[in-house]
């Protein structure tokens, strides 16, 4: 297996150059002479970047296949440019046990377009009252290092700490879903002016950032590793730098969303804007992007969530919340961080492929473009544009709320292992 991809520009620096992959691996890198029986692609003004990984994917197999399946759900992350998924535990059943976390890894595996791997319930049922078997899950095929009740938070303290202080042992880090239940009940839209005015029950920031509050101060204490899911306010930046400063181990991830949508569109009573934490205030995003930029936010991840029209399509308040974002996240970092000067394409590589490797504990991705290095690669076209298109999008459902607009950055292909996943918009 053999491929060439001709005259491309890694991270988008320096001239153009040919990158060998043979055998899953890139043997050569500079001006490569095609051998005989291999594949080309023609790279000519486009960005080589490392695959991306996304740390927070909903795939909703098992139980919701009606909106996505992994078969799906891997279309949609291979054109999106991803060669690494993680997939949220908060499917029917639970993945909270090792049975479901490896049917996971497995099916993933078979479908062979992006590497699913398995989260596992911090919980049993994600019901916040019990541990899951943590353990047995990591043990098991799919080596779970990444645990989450994500769609509730782990609220309980004492659940908290002990999962912590579990993880490490494991080699795992817990990922929290930061949102202090007793003040969103309710919850509708951010507590904000834009909130009183449509009349919706407010989601108040500081839900999430007590929550990230207490849970570095249990880490660092239990010196173990928290993983912060969709940051959504500038509070939440300020405690995540305090914590960082005095050695917490903590990551956080940004969803494109939250950098690029506010809750100014919610004049629309449209629920393909409900999302949780919901969307929030201009300020808020302008933060997050900053902080992205700076690194205090680590990465960026999807929180792709596919619902079915009948759980989406309704009055607002019973309207599930959440929104597709794998086909769409490339473009909208570009858009709010490579337009806006704030990244380079270096920047984009570490946001959406080497942080998320590393926080996952991922060895074979996010790695560097070089020679001996596995090649799990996205090839994008800096230049292009492209009109979103629910409809058109691999995921069953059809959930983007940014349907009909036209975005930068086109991801022309995606590499895994050297075998071609996705090519000009098409699954291979
Ligand atoms: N983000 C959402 O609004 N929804 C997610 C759950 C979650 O990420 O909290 C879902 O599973 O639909
Ligand atoms: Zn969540
Ligand atoms: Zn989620």
């Amino acid at each position: 297996m053999t491929l060439v991809i001709k005259g491309a520009r890694p991270y988008g620096e320096g001239e153009p150059v040919d990158v060998l992959v043979e055998d899953g691996v890139i043997t050569s890198i500079g001006s490569v002479k095609v051998p005989e029986g291999a594949e080309v692609l023609d790279a000519a003004g486009q960005v080589l970047l490392p695959g991306f990984v996304d740390l927070h994917t909903h795939l909703r197999e098992p139980g919701r296949e009606d909106t996505e399946t992994i078969d799906s759900g891997s279309a949609a992350a291979a054109l999106g440019g991803y060669t690494a998924v993680f997939a949220m535990a908060n499917t029917d059943p639970v993945a909270d046990n090792a049975l479901v976390t490896d049917h996971v890894w497995r099916r993933g595996q078979e479908v062979g377009l992006v590497d699913v791997h398995p989260v596992g319930a911090v919980t049993v049922g994600l019901n916040g009252a019990k541990l899951a078997e943590l353990g047995t899950m990591a043990k098991g095929t799919a080596g779970v290092r990444v645990f989450s009740d994500d769609g509730v938070c782990v609220a309980d303290p004492l659940l908290m700490r002990r999962a912590l202080e579990y993880s490490t042992a494991l080699d795992a880090v817990i990922a929290q879903h930061a949102e202090e239940p007793r003040l969103t009940v309710g919850a509708q839209a951010h507590e904000g002016e834009q909130a009183s005015r449509l009349g919706y029950p407010g989601w108040p920031a500081s839900a999430e950032e007590s929550i990230v509050a207490r849970d570095c101060l249990l880490a660092l204490h239990a010196n173990a590793r928290l993983h912060v899911c969709h940051v959504s306010t500038a509070g939440t930046v300020d405690v995540l730098r305090w914590a960082k400063d005095r050695g917490t181990k903590v990551s956080a991830e940004v969803t494109p969303h939250h950098l690029l949508l506010t809750d100014d569109r919610l004049d629309t009573y449209d629920p393909v804007n409900k999302v949780n934490p919901p969307l929030r205030t201009g300020r808020d995003a302008e933060k997050l992007r900053a902080a992205l930029a700076e690194g205090v936010v680590d990465c960026v991840a999807t929180d792709h969530a596919p619902h079915a029209p009948q759980d989406k399509d309704t009055e607002w308040n019973a309207a599930r919340p959440g929104m597709l974002g794998l086909q769409t996240a490339l473009s909208v970092v570009v858009e709010t961080m490579v337009k806006t000067g704030l990244l380079d394409w270096r920047g984009v590589a570490r946001v959406l492929s080497e942080r998320p490797a590393e926080i996952g504990n991922l060895p074979d991705h996010g790695r560097r473009i070089a020679v001996g290095e596995p090649a799990n690669l996205a090839l994008v076209d800096p230049d292009a544009e492209w009109t979103v298109r629910g409809a058109e999008l691999a995921s069953i459902a059809a959930n983007t709320p940014y349907e009909g607009m036209r975005l930068p950055g086109v991801v022309t292909a995606t590499v895994l292992r050297g075998r071609i996943t996705a090519r000009e918009g098409k699954i291979r």
